[in-house]
């Protein structure tokens, strides 16, 4: 996988995240799965909230990214870092 994207659309950005998914690099949740959904933050990328998965006791934070495209370069790159 290379480290870095440099897609001259936004949608290729969104493909990109699908074969990702699809080739089993990223897991993928339903929406649906979260529950007890808490606002925590903001960054320059969108919105963090606090949230359940599931029926678990465990908390997580789940990221909401702006879909325009350089939050989608700036998101997939920074993920690039830790693989
Ligand atoms: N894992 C986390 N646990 C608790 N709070 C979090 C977590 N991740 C983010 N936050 C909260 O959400 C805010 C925004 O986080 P986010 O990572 O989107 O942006 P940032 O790194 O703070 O800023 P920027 O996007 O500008 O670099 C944080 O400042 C923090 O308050």
């Amino acid at each position: 996988m290379s480290n870095e994207t440099n897609f001259k659309d936004s949608n290729d950005y969104i493909v990109w995240l699908e074969k990702s998914i699809a080739d089993e690099y990223f897991n993928y949740y339903e929406y649906l799965e979260f529950k007890n959904l808490n606002p925590i933050g903001s960054g320059s990328y969108g919105n963090v909230i606090r949230v359940n998965w599931k029926n678990t006791d465990n908390f997580f934070a789940l990221k909401i990214f702006n879909n325009d495209k350089i939050t989608l370069k700036g998101v997939i790159n920074e993920v690039l870092l830790y693989i």
